[in-house]
């Protein structure tokens, strides 16, 4: 299994399941662009992989993605870096029930931007080579959380969106093949966001719920998720799937009726 040659984008690179992913990525052979908000973890996790992985793979890009122009900028960036672009995983997200707007601008808004971006670089529309995107929701998309009524929202959004620009990939004959990834709770420092009011505002006060929702389900390894964005990547059948991982069953898919009259 080997991505030399390729270069993947990465949204959240610099924490939780985006760096795993980043990890994965660079032990596969890819150029990684590793865009985050977070400057200093940004700059430590880069050293750190180019001890690992040797200098020149990998760069960090200190970018908000839900600023339009500097996420336009960093995919311009790494294309100049690395002379193309062929993965884009639309990762970055946030939980913030009290500045819910905030959050669908990073979680919705700014993952229907960054796959417009990838289009632009990867799209035969654009007489692009073709490629492949992977959105990241949740599986608070399925089994609803009351704690997280406007993170739920966006993570519905964002299967909503990639069901539906795959076909209009597959349709349009764009090249591109774009995926949904659905995880369970994953052992990453978003989790602990719960504990705050700064996030959760008056819904803080389920935390104990979550806690023994956690405790239910049971919490994912970072590494996995990256084991199935791996899947998501090499798979050249797989457009509009909807992958969930859940530490009952794994990697799975989601299975939805055909439509009817
Ligand atoms: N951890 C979980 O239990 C879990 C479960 C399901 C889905 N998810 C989703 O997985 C994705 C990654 O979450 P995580 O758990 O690794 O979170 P995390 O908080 O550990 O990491 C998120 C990364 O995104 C970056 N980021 C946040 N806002 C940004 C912005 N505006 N611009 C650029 N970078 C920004 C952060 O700096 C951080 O490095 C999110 O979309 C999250 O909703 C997480
Ligand atoms: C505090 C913010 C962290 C949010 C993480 C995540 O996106 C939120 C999920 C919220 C609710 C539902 C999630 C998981 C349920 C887990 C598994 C159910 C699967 C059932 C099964 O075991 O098959």
């Amino acid at each position: 299994m080997s991505l030399n040659g390729k270069v993947a984008l990465v949204t959240g690179g610099a924490q939780g399941i985006g760096r795993a992913v980043v990890q994965l990525l660079l032990q596969t052979s890819a150029k990684v662009a590793m865009v985050d908000l977070n400057k200093a973890c940004g700059e430590e996790c880069k050293a750190q992989l180019d001890v690992e992985f040797g200098e020149g793979n990998c760069t960090f890009i200190s970018c908000d993605v839900s600023n339009g122009d500097a996420l336009r900028d960093a995919f311009q960036r790494t294309v100049d870096k690395f002379g193309r672009l062929d993965i884009v995983i639309n990762n970055a997200g946030i939980n913030n029930e009290k500045n819910w707007e905030k959050t669908i601008q990073v979680n919705l808004t700014s993952v229907i931007k960054g796959t417009y971006l990838a289009l632009e670089h990867m799209s035969k529309e654009y007489s692009k080579e073709g490629g492949t995107i992977i959105n990241v929701s949740s599986m608070a998309a399925f089994l609803h959380s009351p704690h997280q009524p406007v993170y739920t929202a966006t993570k519905h959004g964002v299967i909503g969106f990639t069901r539906a620009i795959a076909d209009a990939s597959s349709q349009g004959d764009y090249g591109v093949r774009i995926n949904v990834l659905c995880p369970a709770f994953v052992d990453t420092p978003l989790l602990h966001s719960v504990e705050h009011e700064d996030n959760m505002g008056k819904f803080v006060k389920f935390k104990d719920d979550f806690r023994r929702s956690m405790t239910k389900f049971g919490v994912l390894q970072p590494s996995l998720i990256a084991e199935g964005m791996m899947r998501l990547i090499m798979d050249t059948t797989l457009n509009g799937a909807v992958m969930k991982i859940t530490c009952s069953k794994g990697i799975h898919f989601h299975t939805y009726e055909p439509m009817s009259a």
